[in-house]
């Protein structure tokens, strides 16, 4: 794990970059924004870009920023990310998180989550206590890679805390830090495994027909130091040898893995390629004062996404 703490005076600029980014007039759609807090990444504090641009190319599996401005006027917590967009809650918040996601990849999202926003809220939401989706609350959120089905899933995935009062986990266990079994990864680099879209995604997305799920590897890439992709919930194994590795490597990365507990102001950069990550349970308030974060997906290269989709747009389309 990579870690900065940004100082008062590099706060103050990326304070003053989002006055400047609001004053611009930009479209404040944040799809439309993307491509300007590309534009506008630059200017962020020179020791930040430096750290980005070292986690970037040295491949560090969780990267955290400390000190990410926030707005001492911040909204309540608004009750799950519809009462969010309607709002507009967390302005401010999103464009921040923006300029830095744009310092480390492309902003992209989908068009069948939280109804294509490209950036998401993250907070509990009344009915959803023990959903299989981030407006969980009471129920564990299983060790994931995001999107796992996708080969357009994000290579990072940026979550800045706004909230979050009870000092909940984010779990995270790296492909880097477990240590599988030679069969158990002989068995994980075969193409037994099949997935899934997660119950996150309401429209249906390419690849959801059955028939369109091929045959996948769980690790894959380099060998020496494999990429990972795993999502128990929504994968499923073609045959006992798959299924016994699959189990493994469960049981495996949550017994390898640790929490970071996010605090207001830290941004995390989680590797989805060689890190999975979920969230320990907790009791939603509903007061206004919950647990809160901003996501955004972002890819290396949004022209991955185009290539795939053969369109020209920061939506995987539904
Ligand atoms: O709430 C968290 O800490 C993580 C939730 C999650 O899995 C996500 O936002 O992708
Ligand atoms: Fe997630």
């Amino acid at each position: 794990m990579r870690r900065l703490q940004l100082t008062d005076a590099e706060q103050t600029e990326i304070v003053e970059l989002v006055d400047r980014f609001l004053d611009a007039g930009h479209d404040w759609e944040p799809l439309n924004a993307a491509e300007a807090a590309t534009l506008a990444a630059p200017r962020l504090p020179l020791r930040l870009r430096e750290f980005l641009a070292g986690a970037r190319s040295g491949e560090s599996d969780i990267t955290v920023v400390s000190g990410v401005p926030l707005d001492p006027e911040l909204a309540a917590t608004p009750t799950g990310w519809e009462a969010a967009a309607k709002s507009g809650a967390g302005r401010r918040e999103e464009i921040a998180l923006l300029l830095c996601g744009a310092a480390m990849g492309d902003p992209f999202g989908w068009e069948s989550q939280q109804e294509g926003r490209i950036v998401h809220d993250i907070c509990p939401a009344p009915g959803m206590e023990s959903s299989l989706t981030s407006a969980s609350s009471e129920k564990t959120l299983s060790l994931h890679t995001e999107d796992v089905f996708h080969p357009c899933r994000a290579d990072y995935v940026a979550l800045l805390c706004l909230r979050n009062p009870d000092g909940v986990g984010t779990t995270m266990a790296s492909v880097d830090a477990v240590e599988l079994p030679p069969e158990v990864r002989v068995a994980l680099a075969e193409p037994g495994f099949r997935f899934f879209p997660d119950d996150s995604h309401s429209a249906p997305v390419p690849g959801e027909e059955p028939s369109e799920h091929p045959n996948e590897k769980v690790l894959f890439g380099p060998e020496q130091a494999p990429y990972l992709r795993f999502d128990v919930d929504f994968m499923t194994a073609t045959g006992p040898e798959a299924a016994a590795a699959m189990d493994a490597a469960d049981e495996l990365l949550r017994t390898s893995g640790g929490r970071v507990v996010l605090r207001p102001g830290d941004l995390v950069f989680i590797d989805n390629y060689k890190v999975v990550h979920g969230r320990d349970p907790f009791t939603p308030r509903y007061d206004g004062a919950d647990r809160w974060l901003k996501r955004v997906n972002l890819l290396r290269d949004v022209r991955r996404l185009y290539a795939e989709s053969r369109v020209r747009s920061r939506l995987v389309p539904a």
